[in-house]
């Protein structure tokens, strides 16, 4: 999906919502356990609930990793369950040396290989420019790099100050030399909003990926005072505060009205900015 695409998106449906499928296999309701895939079907039934409400779906991989060949089972299944007018986003956090990307790009990227292929996928940007390209070579693939984390860890490094700079600004200055506002997002957390300001000196036109609202108690009221552009910029993650709403038989309705209340309070920000 096309930058243009996906602000065509968030306009037609009032909303920068994305939706974490962060599926863990002991928190789903009982009773989906009597299906083959009760992973996939939790999923569906999530994605059937909410897709009008929801511009993105990212299902964090470790969810399925950990759950070995029938987590990955799950993750193609869902990944070709994702509407297409959604962007899906492969939460992995990869990069290494270069060949090691390449097959990490593969992974997520070429259906071919592995009945996958993400819209987008996140990055970290620790190894570098050569860790980073492999994922750049798939046209109309975009790269999320992590920038500026929403968990407490973000302090250990990410503010360290290298010349005038913080390491979190290096990354995205430099990364911004690698690839242009088409292909390139970063992760901000919603946790950092009084950095919102400051990353739009770095990023004035990069949409960011903010994790951190609900279960981690981040602001979408000052992510988007802060951070909001003339195209919207944004696309705001909720994982636990949608997915899991409920653990009982309403749990596809609960998870509906979590991503209601968060879509009519985005319908309210982009008409503020003048956006819709
Ligand atoms: O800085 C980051 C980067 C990624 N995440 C991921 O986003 C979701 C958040 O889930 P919630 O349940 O809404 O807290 C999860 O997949 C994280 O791995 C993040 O939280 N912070």
């Amino acid at each position: 999906m096309s930058r243009s695409e996906l602000i065509g998106q968030i306009k037609s449906k009032k909303s920068f919502l994305c939706i974490g499928l962060d599926t863990d296999i002991d928190k789903i309701p009982a009773f989906l356990k009597q299906y083959p895939d009760p992973v996939f079907e939790f999923n569906k039934r999530i994605i059937d609930a909410t897709q009008d409400l929801c511009v993105s779906y990212k299902p964090n991989a470790a969810f399925y990793e950990s759950r070995g060949v029938k987590g990955l089972q799950s993750l193609i299944a869902t990944w070709n369950y994702i509407p297409k007018n959604c962007l899906s986003i492969i939460d992995a956090k990869r990069g290494d040396i270069g060949n090691t990307s390449d097959n990490y790009a593969k992974a997520f990227f070429n259906e071919d290989m592995s009945g996958m292929s993400f819209d987008a996928i996140t990055v970290a940007p620790y190894m570098g420019n050569d860790s980073v390209t492999p994922f750049l070579k798939y046209d109309g693939k975009w790269v999320i790099l992590l920038a500026l984390t929403s968990s407490v860890g973000s302090k250990d490094f990410q503010y360290l100050q290298i010349g005038e700079h913080t390491l979190y600004e290096r990354v995205i200055q430099t990364a911004n030399t690698w690839a242009d506002a088409e292909r390139l997002m970063f992760v901000v957390g919603a946790t950092k909003s009084t950095e919102f300001t400051n990353i739009r000196k770095y990023a004035p036109n990069n949409f960011l990926l903010v994790p951190g609202v609900g279960a981690q108690g981040g602001s979408l009221e000052d992510v988007c005072k802060y951070g909001m552009t003339k195209d919207c910029g944004l696309l705001v993650n909720s994982s636990r505060g949608i997915i899991y709403a409920s653990n009982g038989e309403d749990f596809a309705e609960a998870a509906r009205a979590e991503a209601l209340k968060l879509q009519q309070q985005m319908q309210a920000e982009l008409e503020k900015a003048g956006i819709i």
